[in-house]
């Protein structure tokens, strides 16, 4: 958890004057799109995304799916209307070398693919990837008869030499440290000669609203997968082997993404509506509704969208959010501003995330004047009067939002690299500055 100097521009983050009242409309999302292309890429036949989300993460899965020779056409979608992006799935191909940058989904998600090409994908990333948990992935496709070059610590940089088809079958992982290690060998698992059956053997397992979405998207592409919700033994997912249909998807809303201008309603007082908020979603972001309802918000889903109202308190609270993880820095962000103390458990393997997300919002809320301890698994945070100075964000996108949330009620918040917020937000500062009618 180092401060990158190449990095230290300030953003002095905008302070509230009062409630705020806006419409925001958050861009797809990045845990839809990245999938999404995965499966166009594995598909039998060219598929649509519709308003992907274009963001770092995104574009560097679009640009390694490329360099393996599948072509993703940028443009406006069948009707004319918006952004969509046409997949052509031509084959897999190597020799190839591809940038992850520190997305865990393109870390994990492309060399079960890469196992499918017909010669070496390469895998390289920031420094920060070489630190985030892989042995899942590497691991399992060894035991599915992939070969693959590491250097023995479970992580990157790798190359996977892929040999144009894998025999699949039965894999015991442990995937306490990411659920993204089951999410990877299901996508692929259609595409491996006998499937492919997953079996977590870990005590926890973070995020399972993301193996949802992952199984429910395989199966909105026609796989068959069988889990353990649909009758099948606990911790086991079963994929059956066949081809994929492309589709015509419209990617939601970032419901992660979503957050901070949730939060803005929240410790402003204010009203937020965020337009397309779906009726019925995987995101985990979805369960922001009930907890900044419990945090002192109330909230009503409209057929326009979500309007999203503070009612001027706002209150700490005890919460596992073991399976929405990413939603950490922003609960934590808010529960430095609420009128009672919170604790936030499950999530220890928030650690080996784009930073040591709980080290970071420990330190940088405490450097405000706060009051933070971590815990083996979470943080508990006592509301103290914040003081303004610089927020660091060790370059993870959800640090520099939950700064921005803090300097929203504390005047005088620096947000150091707000550029970061890219990796699945671009737009955040003018979206930021927009609801707030700067
Ligand atoms: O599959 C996905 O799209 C994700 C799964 C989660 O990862 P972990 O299970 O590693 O926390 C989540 O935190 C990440 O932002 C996105
Ligand atoms: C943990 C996150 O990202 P990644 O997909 O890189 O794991 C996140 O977006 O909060």
């Amino acid at each position: 958890m180092t401060v990158n100097p190449a990095h230290s521009a300030l953003w002095p983050a905008p302070h509230a004057s009062g409630a705020v009242d806006a419409t925001v409309h958050v861009p797809g999302s990045k845990s839809v799109t990245n999938r999404a292309l995965v499966l166009a890429a594995l598909a039998s036949e060219p598929g649509w995304l519709r308003r992907p989300l274009r963001s770092r993460d995104t574009l560097l899965m679009a640009g390694a799916l490329r360099a393996m020779g599948v072509a993703i056409e940028e443009g406006v979608g069948p009707d004319g209307t918006g952004e969509a992006w046409r997949v052509l799935p031509t084959g897999l191909h190597g020799p190839a070398t591809v940038d992850v940058g520190n997305a865990g989904t393109v870390m994990r998600f492309l060399p079960p693919v890469a196992a499918l090409a017909d010669g070496p994908i390469r895998f390289d990333g920031d420094p920060r990837s070489y630190e985030r948990p892989l042995h899942g992935v590497i691991d399992a496709l060894r035991q599915l008869g992939a070969r693959i070059d590491d250097d023995g610590r479970g992580a990157l940089p790798l190359t996977v030499h892929g040999a144009g088809a894998l025999d699949g079958g039965p894999v015991s992982i442990d995937a306490s440290s990411s659920s993204q290690f089951v999410s990877a060998l299901l996508l692929s698992g259609p595409r491996y000669n006998q499937g492919v059956e997953v079996r977590h053997t870990g005590a926890t397992l973070p995020s399972l609203p993301h193996i949802r979405m992952t199984v429910d998207m395989l199966r909105a592409v026609g796989a068959q997968v069988d889990t353990p919700e649909s009758g099948g033994e606990p911790n086991v997912w079963r994929v059956t082997p066949g081809a994929l249909l492309g589709r015509d998807l419209t990617i939601e809303p970032d419901l992660s993404n979503a957050q901070p201008f949730l939060a803005a309603a929240l410790v402003t007082g204010g009203k937020v509506m965020i337009p397309d908020w779906p009726e019925r979603t995987t995101q985990p972001g979805d369960r922001l509704r009930e907890i900044f309802t419990e945090m002192g918000g109330s909230c009503e889903l409209t057929e326009y969208g979500l309007v999203f109202s503070g009612s001027g308190a706002v209150h700490g609270i005890d919460v596992d959010l073991g399976d929405v993880g990413e939603l950490t820095p922003g609960v934590a962000a808010v529960a430095a501003l609420a009128d009672s103390p919170s604790t936030l458990r499950g999530v220890a393997h928030l650690r080996l995330h784009e930073t040591d997300r709980l080290a970071a919002l420990t330190k940088e809320i405490n450097e405000l004047g706060g009051d933070v301890t971590e815990t083996a698994d979470g943080l508990h945070i006592r509301p103290r009067r914040l003081h303004g100075g610089v927020f660091h964000t060790y370059e993870d996108h959800r640090m520099a939002t939950a700064g921005a949330i803090i300097g929203l009620a504390v005047e005088g918040v620096q947000i150091e690299n707000v550029a970061t917020t890219a990796k699945t937000l671009p737009d955040f500062p003018e979206l930021w500055t927009g609801m707030l009618g700067q």
